[in-house]
């Protein structure tokens, strides 16, 4: 990787003044002593011996507790301390050959569906989401979904989720080779009805079905809740709803609940509200955040759920996709994206950008269309 694509952030905190760091922390953030001298940016010392020595920083674990000394803050560290504790791992999902290609207007063939998996494996990912066993008279998409499951090369290790709406679906993708599979329950009652043709508690029973026999076959089972935030038909969702929907999917056996804002309507501030009322029955572990970037929150959104405990982000490679049956919403938050960002703040993903970028230029030249990740596209201008 040349240095270009190295994201800005980690190697340039070094270079960064005592001073300069200490602009980054809120006044409410940072609580003054009487020793401070606020015209200096000089602070009080309750650091010895550490790289912030003269310097107090009471959003640090250990400068919050009386008589400790911040020997092993690094400034390597520093993104994740002054965003409240981020995760050092991230796993990111990749949907892009399942809800980024569903939404396709032209046919994509088979092969390319194949080749796009293999490249995206081969960039570290190490969960893709690969087709849907729904009905092809409702996404003729993806009517090659056996063909696609059956023609990729499993590697061990990684994972190739497919989504089933009914059991027809389940036995489909069980007979074509699934290992894990993904049931998909909206928390709007219009979308429910508009995507899967049935209300949410129908769609609760169906699913009830369908992981029974998941569970019989030893399968890994993922939830979906979709319109988290908002419905294009309904307008905003109440977190409650979404709640009540994740937790009837976490209890007949989800080991992993994705949290969809279909049409990508959220805000760090609707996002917090609703991943709040999910916490509450749904542990913070086995949830997954699904943003489409329409608004272009996406990222504010994963940041702020980084925050709140989440380590689990689906992301679709060159912001593929789209709902076909929810009017407006444009594609995933490039993946390529969210790993810039990822590695930006010293979170690792095992994910190489370069490769995940030669991935994101083929499907893109596949399909015919300019690249759909930001970070892509500076990057390839700088290099070619
Ligand atoms: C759920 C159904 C099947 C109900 O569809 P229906 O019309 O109510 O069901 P049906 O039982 O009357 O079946 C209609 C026809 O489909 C066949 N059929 C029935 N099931 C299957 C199957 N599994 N595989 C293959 N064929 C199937 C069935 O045999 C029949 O064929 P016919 O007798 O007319 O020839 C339909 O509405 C459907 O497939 N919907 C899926 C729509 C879809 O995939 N939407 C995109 C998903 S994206 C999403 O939900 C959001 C998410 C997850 O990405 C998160 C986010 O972004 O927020």
């Amino acid at each position: 990787m040349s240095s270009l694509e190295e994201p800005l952030g980690l190697g340039d905190l070094p270079k960064l003044s005592i001073n300069r760091l200490g602009r980054f922390l809120s006044p409410t953030a940072r609580r003054s002593s009487p020793s401070d001298d606020h015209s200096t940016g000089k602070y009080s010392n309750s650091c010895n011996g550490s790289p912030f020595h003269g310097n107090s920083y009471p959003w640090h674990p250990q400068c919050r507790q009386a008589d400790s000394s911040c020997d092993a803050v690094e400034l390597r560290d520093l993104p994740r301390k002054v965003m409240w504790e981020l995760p050092r791992f991230v796993k990111i999902v990749e949907v892009g050959p399942r809800d980024g290609l569903q939404n396709e207007k032209g046919n994509v063939p088979t092969s390319v569906k194949i080749q796009l998996i293999h490249k995206l494996v081969g960039a570290g990912l190490s969960v893709v989401e690969a087709t849907s066993f729904v009905s092809p008279k409702w996404v003729p998409q993806l009517a090659d979904a056996k063909e696609v499951l059956k023609g990729i090369q499993q590697e061990p290790g990684v994972r190739y989720p497919v989504l089933t709406p009914n059991l027809r679906g389940f036995e489909a993708a069980i007979a074509a080779g699934a290992k894990e599979i993904a049931v998909f329950a909206s928390a709007s009652e219009s979308f429910s009805k508009s995507n899967i043709n049935c209300t949410i508690e129908e769609s609760l029973v169906r699913y009830r079905g369908v992981t029974a026999a998941a569970k019989k076959h030893g399968l890994t089972i993922r939830g979906y809740v979709s319109c988290v935030i908002g419905c294009p038909v309904e307008g905003t969702i109440n977190p409650p709803k979404v709640a009540y929907v994740a937790k009837e999917l976490y209890n007949m056996g989800c080991s992993e609940i994705s949290l969809g804002d279909t049409t990508g309507v959220g805000t760090p501030g609707s996002v917090v509200a609703m991943l709040q009322a999910v916490m509450a029955f749904v542990p913070v572990d086995k949830i997954a955040v699904h943003f489409h970037d329409t608004y272009g929150q996406a990222l504010a959104n994963i940041l702020v759920s980084l925050q709140m405990g989440i380590n689990v982000v689906d992301s679709s490679v060159s912001g593929l996709g789209g709902c076909p049956y929810a009017k407006g919403a444009t594609g995933n938050v490039a993946t390529e994206d969210v790993v810039y960002m990822l590695h930006g703040l010293g979170i690792e993903t095992n994910v190489d950008l370069n490769k995940l970028m030669e991935a994101g230029d083929y499907i893109s030249k596949e399909l015919g269309r300019p690249l759909g990740s930001k970070t892509a596209t500076a990057l390839r201008k700088l290099t070619t």
